[in-house]
């Protein structure tokens, strides 16, 4: 199968590298100025991976959409509606976009796959890649577990089954509302945990996942999705790679935002808890952690005044 994968950062270069790996001809387009792009054009590798000889490089959209009729997206999710309006302009008629990213339009709480349908207007399908995955364990063979999810099963299993492998068994997803929300989620509640760490209150981290997957299930719920699609591997199956991964930049970000120290790559909760606040408002639901997460990012409160503002809401069932 032909595979196109747009985005050459750290996510964008290991689909390039795996869909390979997996037998199947590979372009990945990077910006012509993007240093990613350079580097890989260059030396052939990044932090990362080693890009094998037979991906082919360019920095043509209209190379890189001609390819294949299977494209994935990784870039940074605030930039995709941008990104969407310019690949409208070219032929995309009957692609399956694959959107491997986990953000929310911040300014508007949208989900991303409904970004792409209001700005791609052609007839494509569109499908989402989430779950637990670092590419410093997929290039030493540390398998993990995925999904895959559109309104289409057709090609939900057409993705899956071109792709499954020893090193990742994918799930068929059945709730894309909750697998996108979820995914996007988990990436505020990793800001948390790191947050945590920077305090010294790890400990804290257990309840922070109790409390964490109930808020964002009952986002779900009322926005019509499965409530306990939040307890799969879209949100709460990648905590160990968000929560508790040394890997995870959610978490870096979040820590070194309490040390005061510098993080310079992309934390796309920072955002996307923005957005999640829209949600709550326009659904009417309680989102007390990621109220919490976004008085600390983007209203100057103190963490640990946070913290303590949480501890000291009226006690309530736990099953609430
Ligand atoms: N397990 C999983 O499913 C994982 C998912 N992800 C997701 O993948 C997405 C990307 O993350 P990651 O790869 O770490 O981020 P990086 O910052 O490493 O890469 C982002 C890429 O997006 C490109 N980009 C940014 N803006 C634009 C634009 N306007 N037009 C075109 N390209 C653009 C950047 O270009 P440039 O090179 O020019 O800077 C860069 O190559 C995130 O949503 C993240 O959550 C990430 C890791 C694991
Ligand atoms: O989504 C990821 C792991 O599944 C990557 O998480 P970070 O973006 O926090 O590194």
């Amino acid at each position: 199968m032909k595979v196109t994968v747009l985005g050459c950062g750290r996510w964008g270069s290991f689909l390039s590298w795996y869909a390979n790996q997996q037998g199947h001809d590979v372009t990945l387009w990077g910006r012509e100025a993007s240093r990613n792009y350079q580097k890989l054009l260059q030396t052939r590798t990044n932090d990362y991976l080693l890009l094998p000889q037979p991906i082919q490089l360019t920095n043509s959209l209209e190379e890189a959409a001609a390819f294949a009729e299977l494209i994935f997206i990784a870039i940074s999710a605030q930039e995709l509606r941008g990104f969407a309006k310019q690949l409208n302009s070219l032929n995309l008629s009957d692609k399956t976009f694959v959107l491997c990213m986990k953000g929310l339009e911040e300014n508007s709480g949208e989900r991303l796959t409904s970004v792409i349908k209001q700005e791609i207007q052609q007839p494509v399908h569109v499908a989402i890649w989430v779950g637990p995955g670092h590419v410093q364990d997929f290039v030493q063979d540390i398998p993990n577990c995925m999904v895959i999810d559109s309104d289409d099963s057709q090609v939900t299993k057409l993705i899956v089954d071109s792709l499954g492998s020893e090193t990742i068994r994918f799930y068929y997803g059945e709730d894309v509302l909750g697998n996108e929300i979820g995914a996007a989620a988990k990436n505020v509640i990793g800001i948390a945990a790191g947050i945590l760490d920077g305090l010294g209150y790890s400990s804290l981290k257990g309840a922070l996942m109790a409390r964490g997957t109930k808020e964002i299930a009952r986002l779900v719920k009322a926005m019509g999705g499965n409530e306990l699609t939040v307890y799969g591997l879209g949100h709460l199956g990648d905590y160990e790679a968000t929560v508790f991964s040394k890997h995870s930049h959610n978490r870096r970000f979040g820590e070194a935002f309490v040390k005061q120290e510098p993080f310079e790559k992309l934390a796309e909760g920072a955002a996307t808890v923005k957005a999640l606040l829209h949600l709550s408002a326009k659904y009417d639901v309680e989102l007390p952690i990621c109220q919490a997460v976004n008085a600390v990012l983007w209203k100057a409160q103190d963490a640990q005044e946070q913290i303590m503002k949480l501890f000291m809401r009226p006690v309530k069932f736990e099953t609430i």
